[in-house]
């Protein structure tokens, strides 16, 4: 049975998923290659989908694949899919434009951050909710940060106490995300770096060591052992 996505939910997400995952090594568009049997894909949509909140989900896939896109995710959820870009910015750009009227929080997440739990879906668009502009989940950063130079030689100690590591779903503003996107110049990593760019105040909310960004082979096989072991 196709799930239904709640009509009484205020919440859009986009979920660019056209990046080449490069940095995974050779193979399958990374949104498309396997975790546990399934796309990565499929598992951060089935995720967002069991958010309560969430009213309109729109991928951004590889242009070559978005009927193939389309298909795999049917049986999913009800997803809008449109093609993506040549920078996440773009194929982020192209999902908000197809946001239909009715939601006014989107959020922005990444198909790579596939173990995403519901739970910090509704915890973003909560803030949100909540008369913040811009919200962004974060992790403390656990490990001493050196500053060094072109030679690889230390200048320095940061003070970590003031870093954070930021993960996805961030979430806006309808108003104040498209608004960034129409002024947006130089491709950012991030849409809160857009916003930010704005004068808008960003605010953080406590992230979750399960939204880690399948980047490499080893966070590939993290999530993995995650899935497998039911941690
Ligand atoms: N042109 C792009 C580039 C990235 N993304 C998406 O943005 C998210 C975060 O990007 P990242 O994890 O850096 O993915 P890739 O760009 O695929 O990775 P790499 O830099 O290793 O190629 C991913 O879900 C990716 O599919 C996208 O939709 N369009
Ligand atoms: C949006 C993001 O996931 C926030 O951590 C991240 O910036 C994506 O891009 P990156 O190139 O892997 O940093």
């Amino acid at each position: 049975m196709t799930a239904q996505l709640d009509p009484r939910g205020d919440v859009a997400v986009l979920v660019p998923a056209a990046g080449a995952g490069v940095r995974l090594g050779p193979g399958a568009p990374k949104a498309l290659r396997l975790l546990a049997g399934e796309p990565l894909l499929v598992h951060a949509v089935r995720r967002i989908a069991a958010a309560p909140s969430v009213h309109t989900i729109v991928v951004a896939a590889p242009a070559t694949e978005v009927e193939a896109v389309r298909a795999m995710l049917a049986p999913v959820a009800p997803v809008t899919v449109v093609p993506g870009g040549a920078e996440r910015q773009a194929s982020v750009a192209a999902a908000l434009a197809a946001v239909p009227a009715g939601p006014e929080i989107v959020l922005v997440h990444d198909a790579a951050r596939a173990l995403t739990p519901p739970h910090l879906v509704e915890s973003v668009a909560a803030a949100v909710r909540d008369g913040h502009d811009a919200v962004i989940p974060v992790l403390p950063v656990v490990d001493t940060i050196k500053e060094v130079d072109a030679t690889e030689r230390v200048l320095g100690t940061v003070d970590r106490s003031a870093l954070r590591s930021v993960q996805t779903p961030q979430g806006f503003r309808r108003s104040v995300l498209v608004a960034a996107h129409r002024s947006a110049g130089d491709a950012l990593t991030d849409d809160a770096g857009l916003v930010e760019k704005q004068g808008i105040a960003v605010t953080c909310v406590p992230g979750s060591e399960l939204a880690l960004k399948i980047t490499r082979p080893f966070d590939l096989a993290l999530a993995e052992h995650l899935l497998t072991t039911g941690a």
